[in-house]
């Protein structure tokens, strides 16, 4: 880095800020809707140039303490800083998009760079540090390695601390912390000792956080960049079940399970015999069939056992745990005797998961049978009230029971952790959105490159087409098996 004589006081840049109405004291609503005493509005610099000047140089005492090949500014205020300092000190620069173009190269990031260069990022201000993290993500998801970033000023929210996190690892430098801006303008008589206390004191007590949606963005790269073949995942499955799961994915090449919601036993068997070659699973909801025998049940079975595949019952158990036994082993249904996977909500507690474990453990000593559970995580539906931190409670109980629970019902990625599947429902090809009581669809590719999924669950995208020719059935079905499958394949480039 080439030397920089220019050297101005951070502190008169400070006071100058405040003077442009950079810094404004008074009652704003933030984007999260709450109110705060204070706004930072560094945009409004690119119309100073000799402040924008000014300000930029208190980057380069820390950039000397950074090693990298290139920066990037985060979109849009710190773009313009980024430039100055590129141009200025001759760094290469590279520039993230926040929208993908949807025409020419549609190009995320601009300029050259390669695999494995290393990037430092540039931003005017941190307060959570999602924004930094999005630039990050994108960035390693180039393949270009990100360590530190470079804020003017450090907002004292938590941000520097979120992105210390070990699942994001960068350091974020700042040229000036909060509250050592405010003491100044305090003492330099610009703003009351009672208005600096307020800020002051709003400012402690308003940690900001990444949100989920970013977390788990977050999980998908750290997840694609160890991105593990079916195979290999199923040697790290504890669970019996699991690890027969992982291992029919990789042999029959194929991530589908279909959803069996038919309402008569004839229809279900057609279903399985046409399926079966192409699905390593089928779900049923027992409860909607008309006619359910037990014959029925081990006619499924067998054609389970020719066609190899697993029987999944998706009967969402929510009671306590004595209900629940006799809801899986008693009844019409016997579920214990046919299925080898059920599922299961969290809201009532351990007391559900220690049931089913009996139970399991009760049978599998008489008929030495693999069995397993999901765990819900997520719906589907429009609107549904499934707590944002159930996702995370559904891991904790999954990694106590690994020999239990083969994985989750999910919309997006639990946990890393590759011996977990991730199973997500709502995938149908085509234009239907949503079927107008409440489901939500979207296509193979989103559920499993965006949503997390390692299988797809389909229901009518598949069986609206069992009374058409064989052929056609066949057709439709073997474009989910291919699409589902190369998604997940595609994942590993
Ligand atoms: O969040 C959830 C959980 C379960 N389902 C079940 O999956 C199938 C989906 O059927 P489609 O015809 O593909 O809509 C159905 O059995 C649901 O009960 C879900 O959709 N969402």
């Amino acid at each position: 880095m080439a030397n920089d004589h220019h050297s101005v006081d951070i502190f008169s840049v400070i006071r100058r800020l405040y003077e442009y109405n950079a810094l404004k004291f008074g009652q704003f609503k933030l984007k999260s809707g709450i109110e705060s005493p204070v706004y930072i509005d560094l945009r409004t610099i690119i119309s100073q140039p000799d402040l924008m000047i000014d300000l930029c140089h208190q980057y380069v005492p820390l950039m000397k303490q950074c090693r990298f090949d290139l920066i990037c500014g985060v979109p849009y205020t710190a773009l313009t800083m980024a430039t100055y300092l590129s141009t200025k000190f001759r760094h290469p620069m590279v520039m993230r998009r926040k929208e993908t173009k949807q025409h020419g190269t549609k190009q995320i990031l601009e300029g050259v760079y390669q695999r494995g260069n290393r990037v430092l990022i540039i931003e005017d201000l941190i307060s959570s540090g999602s924004s930094i993290l999005e630039t990050a993500l994108t960035l390693r998801q180039a393949g270009l390695i990100v360590t530190d970033a470079i804020v003017f000023i450090d907002r004292e929210q938590g941000g520097i601390r979120n992105l210390q996190h070990s699942d994001i690892d960068i350091k974020v430098h700042s040229c000036i912390h909060f509250s050592e801006m405010i003491t100044y303008l305090k003492d330099e008589g610009h703003i009351t000792g009672e208005k600096s206390s307020e800020v002051l004191e709003w400012i402690q007590s308003n940690y900001c956080a990444i949100p989920a949606t970013l977390h788990n963005q977050l999980a998908l790269t750290t997840c694609s960049s160890s991105w593990k073949s079916y195979e290999d995942r199923a040697r790290l499955c504890q669970n019996p079940l699991g690890k027969r799961l992982f291992e029919l994915m990789a042999m029959k090449r194929s991530n589908l399970c279909v959803s069996a919601d038919l309402t008569d036993c004839q229809s279900i068997l057609k279903l399985a015999e046409l399926a079966g070659p192409h699905i390593v699973m089928l779900k049923t909801h027992v409860d909607i069939i008309d006619d359910f025998s037990m014959d029925f049940a081990r006619r499924l079975r067998d054609l389970a056992k020719n066609h190899n595949f697993i029987l999944f019952e998706d009967r969402k158990f929510a009671d306590i745990g004595s209900t629940v036994q006799k809801q899986y082993a008693g009844g019409l249904f016997r579920l214990s005797e046919w299925t080898d996977l059920i599922n299961a909500h969290l809201l009532p507690g351990p007391g559900l998961i220690e049931a089913l474990r009996q139970e399991f453990m009760a049978r599998s000593f008489k008929d030495s049978q693999q069995r397993g559970c999901l765990l819900i995580s997520h719906l589907s539906s429009q609107g549904n009230l499934v707590p944002v931190d159930y996702a995370q409670e559904a891991y904790k109980m999954a990694i106590k029971n690994p020999d239990f629970i083969v994985g989750f019902i999910s919309q997006t990625k639990v946990c890393t952790d590759p011996a977990f599947i991730h199973m997500t429902p709502g995938v149908r090809i085509g234009n239907e959105k949503n079927d107008k009581l409440g489901q939500q669809y979207t296509t193979p590719e989103d559920a499993v490159q965006n949503k997390g999924a390692d299988l797809i669950i389909v229901g009518r995208g598949i069986i609206s087409k069992l009374d058409s020719s064989c052929e056609e059935f066949e057709t439709n079905i073997i474009l989910y098996k291919q699409r589902g499958y190369n998604a997940y394949i595609n994942l590993c480039q």
